[in-house]
């Protein structure tokens, strides 16, 4: 077995006095940190749900840009690993003026080594959720005492999987008992294989993120041949991991039942389907509202799969990669509020809310107000004019009856959809690939709302709806076959019905396409589901306690230092995958059913 060099360097670096080379992300290369000041503003989707939680603050946007040539690549070709599960990309080709990497200068192609971008992220410093986050107050104080943080102020215990553009390893912030996921990517790698852009747009995206379903991102920092992502770590691995460990990778009877007593181990389709609905409704949920507000960021997440839904310790979901996301301009709308007051001056008039992320040039011209109103002020804003309104008259009780009337009333309605959105990338995996993808027919954040559907699919059903006898197969079945269910399907009549609307192969007419989750959320399927609750409801299934899983960790650790560490899969020979990665358009390219590599290709 031989040391990995991915390995070799990491624990060069981690033994030196190496503490995190200041990225330079600063569009006129003042020197900014991994903690450079940051637009703090953030959305939680989770606590006032039917607003998609819009919460913020105002602190000052910092626009970070940064010349990736300033990150020393060596160019050393390291194979960083393979995916473990299949799916495919394609070059980035961005074709539509409202399709933004924010204010990325023109030109911007992940094969050029070098470039520039100035968009205005949160780079992750200011996260009002993380406030009691013991974690996220243990890296500020390392940043605190030492300035930047590095490989050195942590100890990798694990590798916990391996993909496209890097390593997860398991790593102790040291002498703090914080643990925390650490995707390390070699940078001479990224750039020979010109992935550079894929992983600047996932750190971008992390750092805009504060919600309960997603990962934070702790920290990031660079090394000379590093970039490191310090992310919230989930004890219950995810769901395709679980599943391929089982014999046959599919669960027996057996260990269905086991399923329910170990929760760590779920199994959707083996359970009754009684037991399979309800978690499957909770999982579901809580994917939901994770794209909800990946969508209100503007962020077309573009693959989801049960391998990207990792379990967190408490039992509730994180999605996590994000590489292959698309950014875009977005402009949350408010389409109804709640007053029915026929007085115009009282009545609240339509907002436009720019996510946190967007320059003030992403407000579009359908914003009908001056100004974009912060998140923050929403539903405070509401409330308080109406009661200052009140305030001077004489209390009746018809005033004040009706006052609570709108008070209790249904939430206004935001449409946090980025309907313009516009892509013509050909990423994803196959058996969740949606239609519009797969002819290249451009695509936008409908495609979310396919996934959706045929995650929900699996969940219930324990297999993808168009999975074909190989990935050219799959890929003719999802465009030309229609939608069917096994016979003998238990899923209920709402269930079914939710998952036709999903998977509606024309986008426009698809579910969701133009309110956003605001109309799945509203299908009879969630009946019954309290979406500004969730976050306090009882998961079916909390994974183990963590430290049971710590004494084999530490097991491991030492493996790391002291033994060669596991050889790296090569890209050229993955391991096998359940879903395989698409190489080529469904028409003219052969079947890629032996191997699960990941080959970029152009649609076009
Ligand atoms: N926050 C986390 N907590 C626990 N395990 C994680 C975490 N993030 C990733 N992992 C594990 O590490 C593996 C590799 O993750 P990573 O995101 O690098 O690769 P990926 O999901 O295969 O995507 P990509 O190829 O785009 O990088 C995952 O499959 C998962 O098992």
């Amino acid at each position: 077995m031989t040391t990995s060099p991915i390995i070799g360097a990491l624990r060069k670096e981690m033994t030196s006095a190496e503490t995190g080379r200041k990225l330079s992300w600063d569009h006129n290369s003042a020197p900014t940190s991994d903690t450079a000041s940051s637009n703090n503003s953030s959305i939680d989707a989770n606590t006032k749900s039917s607003l998609s939680s819009v919460t913020g603050s105002n602190s000052a946007k910092t626009s970070l840009s940064g010349k990736m040539s300033d990150l020393n690549m060596d160019g050393t070709k390291v194979s960083v690993g393979a995916k473990s599960s299949g799916r495919l990309e394609s070059c980035e080709s961005v074709k539509s003026s409202s399709v933004s990497r924010a204010s990325t200068s023109s030109g911007v192609s992940d094969s050029n080594e070098s470039f520039t971008s100035s968009i205005s992220f949160n780079s992750g410093n200011n996260k009002p959720h993380k406030s009691n986050d013991k974690r996220w107050e243990a890296i500020q104080a390392v940043k605190h005492r030492d300035g930047a943080m590095g490989l050195s102020h942590f100890k990798l215990l694990k590798r916990l999987g391996c993909g496209d553009i890097g390593s997860v390893y398991l790593a102790e912030l040291r002498a703090s008992n914080c643990y925390f996921a650490m995707k390390v990517m070699d940078k001479g790698s990224l750039a020979s294989r010109k992935k550079l852009l894929r992983a600047q747009t996932e750190r971008e995206i992390l750092a805009l993120l504060d919600h309960p379903f997603l990962p934070t991102l702790y920290t990031h920092f660079e090394t000379e041949k590093f970039s490191c992502l310090v992310m919230e770590f989930c004890t219950g691995g995810d769901l395709h991991a679980l599943r391929q460990r089982q014999p046959g990778k599919h669960f027996t009877e057996a260990a269905a039942r086991y399923a329910i007593l170990k929760p760590r181990i779920i199994s959707f389709s083996c359970l009754s389907s009684r037991s399979a609905a309800v978690k499957s409704r909770f999982y579901a949920s809580e994917v939901l509202m994770a794209l909800e507000y990946l969508h209100m960021m503007g962020v077309v997440y573009r693959d989801l799969k049960p391998e990207n839904v990792l379990v967190r310790e408490d039992g509730h979901i994180m999605l996590s990669d994000f590489d292959l996301s698309l950014r875009c301009v977005v402009s949350p709308t408010l389409v109804r509020s709640s007053w029915s007051d026929t007085d115009p001056s009282r009545r609240i008039p339509a907002y436009c809310i720019t996510p946190s992320c967007v320059e003030p040039s992403c407000v579009t011209p359908a914003c009908i107000q001056p100004a974009c109103v912060q998140p923050s002020c929403f539903v405070p804003r509401m409330i308080l004019s109406r009661t200052k309104k009140s305030k001077p008259e004489k209390p009746k009780m018809s005033r004040m009856k009706s006052d609570v009337h709108h008070q209790v009333s249904p939430l206004p309605e935001l449409i946090a959809e980025p309907t313009a959105a516009r892509s013509m990338s050909f990423v994803g995996t196959h058996e969740y690939l949606a239609p519009e993808i797969i002819k290249g027919e451009g695509h936008g954040s409908a495609v979310d709302w396919w996934t959706f559907g045929i995650f929900l699919y699996e969940l219930l059903h324990g297999k993808t709806p168009f999975k074909g006898t190989g990935n050219r197969a799959t890929l003719f079945n999802v465009v030309g076959q229609p939608l069917k269910f096994p016979e003998t399907s238990g899923v209920s009549f709402a269930a079914r019905d939710l998952i036709r609307g999903l998977l509606v192969k024309e986008p426009m007419h698809r579910l969701a396409f133009k309110r956003g989750a605001a109309e799945i959320k509203q299908h009879p399927f969630f009946e019954g589901v309290n979406w500004a609750l969730i976050r306090c409801t009882t998961p079916p299934d909390i994974p183990k306690p963590f430290e049971l899983e710590l004494s084999h960790s530490r097991k491991e650790a030492k493996e790391v230092k002291e033994a060669p560490p596991p050889p790296q899969p090569k890209v050229e020979t993955p391991p096998p995958v359940e879903k395989k990665v698409v190489e080529t358009a469904a028409s003219d390219v052969p079947n890629s059913s032996s191997g699960g590599s990941y080959l970029d290709f152009d649609f076009f």
